[in-house]
């Protein structure tokens, strides 16, 4: 694990010793918007077109934030629309590397061998963490965002002339609710479990603990009695849940020591969750191999013998009971 400073790699972990232990998640730093029609969005000055075969995607399949942007790409049907390259599991020494193996791609567009090089092609000054999802300008050679709550949005609607204009994650009408959602769901639980796992003091741990699962109670609540976490239909907020409840039993619960209960104790979240897990397309963006391997395997601190658990038991493709809402939405 590393991260830029001036262009140059350092080998350098989160530190977390001016924050009381607790773990800071730094702010995305390249935040520009695909349009439709090209014109940069509000309080930016570069603007990039919605274009099919000129935008590209980095992911991990670990990553809980990239995920997202795999979803959106599928559901939005933008596969032959925006390219897709996939790191390695590994995060180790050099970060995320294009090491080709278990369905790692490589870097198709410049044979990088690590991804610190994409991101100083586009800025070779860059300093900051090394992350995915990246979305990459083919025409113009830079990033336009590594903000995946940004890129989910452009995926949403910039892109409809060629992908499926007919869904929508984010109607207008929802807003209000679905980032309300976001913002309860994305402190406590999205970062919350990395809070549980980085934290290097106790009470950083707790506090991060504690938030998660009163969170976690007041989403089954209200899943008791509504299908989803707004209106009647998915939306966005559901995705960015469903990726960390997905990684959630096989990952959270015992590396980042979020053991109060498992998704699977959760009668309601359990059977959303698999809801969710088999609406068409999605199983096909979840790769638990690379979720477990990743980061069983790369968070040396937190686990140094880089061992990966058998189990558990997963039962995502079973079925679920939350057509008993339907009416109640
Ligand atoms: N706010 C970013 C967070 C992305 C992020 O932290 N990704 C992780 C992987 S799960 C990463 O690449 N970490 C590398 C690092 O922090 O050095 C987003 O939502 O896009």
């Amino acid at each position: 694990m590393g991260l830029l400073v001036d262009g140059k790699w350092h080998d350098k972990g989160y530190d977390t010793k001016k924050s009381g232990g607790r773990f800071v998640r730094s702010e995305s730093q390249f935040r520009d918007w695909v349009t439709t029609d090209g014109a940069p969005a509000t309080g930016r000055e570069r603007g990039f077109k919605a274009e099919a075969g000129r935008y590209h995607l980095y992911v991990s399949l670990a990553c809980p934030w990239a995920h997202r942007t795999l979803i959106l790409r599928a559901l939005k049907k933008l596969d032959d629309a925006i390219s897709v390259a996939v790191v390695d599991h590994f995060m180790g020494e050099s970060g995320w590397t294009f090491r080709k193996r278990d369905g790692a791609t490589g870097d198709p567009l410049y044979g990088a061998d690590f991804l610190h090089q994409i991101y100083t092609r586009a800025d070779p000054a860059y300093s900051g963490r090394v992350t995915v999802p990246v979305l990459w300008d083919r025409q113009g050679e830079t990033i336009v965002s590594n903000e995946s709550s940004e890129i989910i949005r452009m995926l949403n609607s910039a892109f409809d002339e060629w992908g499926d204009a007919s869904v929508d994650f984010y109607p207008a009408q929802l807003r209000a609710e679905i980032d309300s959602w976001n913002e309860r769901v994305y402190g406590p639980v999205n970062n919350g479990v990395y809070r549980c796992g980085f934290a290097t003091t106790q009470q950083a741990y707790e506090e991060a603990f504690a938030e998660l699962f009163s969170t976690l109670d007041e989403i089954e609540a209200h899943l008791e009695r509504h299908r989803y976490l707004v209106g009647d239909r998915v939306t966005e907020a559901d995705w960015r849940l469903f990726t960390t409840l997905v990684r959630f039993d096989p990952v959270y619960v015992g590396h980042f020591k979020c053991n109060l209960r498992r998704i699977a104790d959760y009668p309601n979240l359990s059977n959303y969750l698999r809801e969710l897990y088999q609406v068409p397309g999605i199983a096909s963006t979840v790769d638990l191999f690379h979720i477990k391997q990743h980061y069983y395997g790369s968070h040396e601190s937190v686990n140094p013998t880089r061992i990966v658990p058998v189990g558990p038991v997963l039962d995502y493709e079973a079925p679920h009971d939350r057509a008993r809402l339907r009416a109640a939405a």
